[in-house]
């Protein structure tokens, strides 16, 4: 039974790489384009296959060859206000594209899908922390993309026979505890990495974007889970169809929510510097607040996560972005 992970090469895909080989997963199969991906961030057991998910005489050759039980479907263009400047990009990237891949699964008779979904397919959620129930209504293309995503696999599954776990991710963060790998996007938007960044002296300032949100502080609030406990959702997700578990719809957060400000207070307290920080107006396409209803996860898949703690968080990405800023000198 071999895993196809797409995306894998990306931030959180590598993760659920390393998170199946310390499981004992022995072929794992990933498939990625290098847009926003590195070969260098798997280990060189791993078969790294550079093309994208929408070829389908590709994906079928890699199915039928490996004989893929499961997909992994990690590939997509992530970034929330990118998605308002190119919606018809995101639709491609997140929609379209998943549809070729979901059709060459069902036709090649895959038993299995995993599939990243977002907390953005929530919008502005009237209920904090939010349940998986509520009915999605998302705020940006980003979102939107996503969610007709779902819609399309569970559709897909009752006709097809597969079962899947989508998981709506919150804001992933952090890196690998034992630093090998990380979040190595250039140019990344996410909170915690730009604001690493800033401390590391690796940019000039960072930007708060929008102070008068109707929150404690005025700034966003974010619920941040640690990468690996995500891939480890991941992980379990997996054990759980392969024995035969329901398709399940979960939340993946820890049910608490830091605003801006705050995480900005905890960058220059564990990494001991102090940078500028701009008030800026708000950003297109940001909720005010959205905290993970995280109780369903534990529930259905026994899933304990280890890392539920935003300083060891930032104290990760700190050392994984000094750790890239030594590999990009060299
Ligand atoms: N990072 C977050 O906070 C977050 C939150 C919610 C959901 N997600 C979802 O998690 C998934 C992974 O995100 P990430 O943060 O690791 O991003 P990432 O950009 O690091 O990883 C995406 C990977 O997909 C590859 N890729 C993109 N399009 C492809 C295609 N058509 N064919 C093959 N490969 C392709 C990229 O090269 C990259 O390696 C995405 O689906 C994203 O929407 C991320
Ligand atoms: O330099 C920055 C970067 C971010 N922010 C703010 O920090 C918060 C978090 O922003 P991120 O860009 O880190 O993340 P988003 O909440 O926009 O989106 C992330 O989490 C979402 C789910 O909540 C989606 O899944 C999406 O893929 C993922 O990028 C937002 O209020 C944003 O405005 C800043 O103030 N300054």
């Amino acid at each position: 039974m071999a895993v196809l992970v797409t995306g894998g090469a990306g931030y959180i895909g590598s993760h659920m790489v390393l998170a199946l080989i310390d499981a004992g997963q022995e072929e794992i199969i990933v498939l990625d384009d290098l847009s926003t991906g590195f070969d260098w961030a798997l280990p060189p057991e791993v078969k790294l296959v550079v093309g994208d998910v929408a070829d389908q005489a590709l994906v079928t050759e890699l199915i039928l060859q490996h004989r893929v039980d499961a997909i992994a479907h990690f590939a997509a263009k992530i970034v929330v206000p990118d998605s308002v400047a190119d919606p018809l990009g995101y639709y491609l990237a997140n929609t379209v594209k998943t549809r070729a891949l979901i059709e060459t699964a069902a036709r090649t008779g895959v038993k299995h899908v995993i599939f990243s979904s977002t907390a953005a397919v929530y919008g502005e959620p009237e209920i904090v922390p939010v349940p998986e129930d509520l009915v999605a209504a998302p705020i940006n293309p980003y979102g939107r993309s996503k969610l007709m995503s779902e819609w399309m696999i569970a559709d897909a599954a009752k006709a097809h026979g597969f079962s899947y776990v989508i998981l709506r991710y919150f804001n992933v963060a952090g890196a690998d505890p034992r630093g090998r790998t990380g979040q190595s996007t250039p140019n990344a938007t996410h909170l915690i990495k730009v604001a690493t960044q800033a401390a590391l002296g690796q940019r000039s300032h960072l930007e708060v974007f929008g102070t008068d949100y109707p929150t404690p502080d005025g700034s966003c609030l974010r619920d941040y889970i640690q990468v690996s406990d995500l891939a480890e959702a991941h992980r379990v997700a997996l054990d759980h169809l392969r024995s035969g578990g329901d398709s399940l719809t979960l939340n993946c957060g820890y049910g608490r929510g830091y605003s801006v400000l705050e995480v900005i207070e905890v960058v220059k307290r564990i990494s001991g510097r102090d940078f500028e920080v701009r008030l800026s107006p708000r950003r297109p396409g940001d909720p005010a607040r959205i905290v993970a209803g995280a109780d369903r996860i534990r529930a259905e898949l026994g899933w304990s996560p280890k890392h539920d703690d935003l300083d060891g968080i930032v104290a990760q990405a700190l050392a994984w972005e000094e750790a890239l800023g030594r590999r990009n000198r060299t």
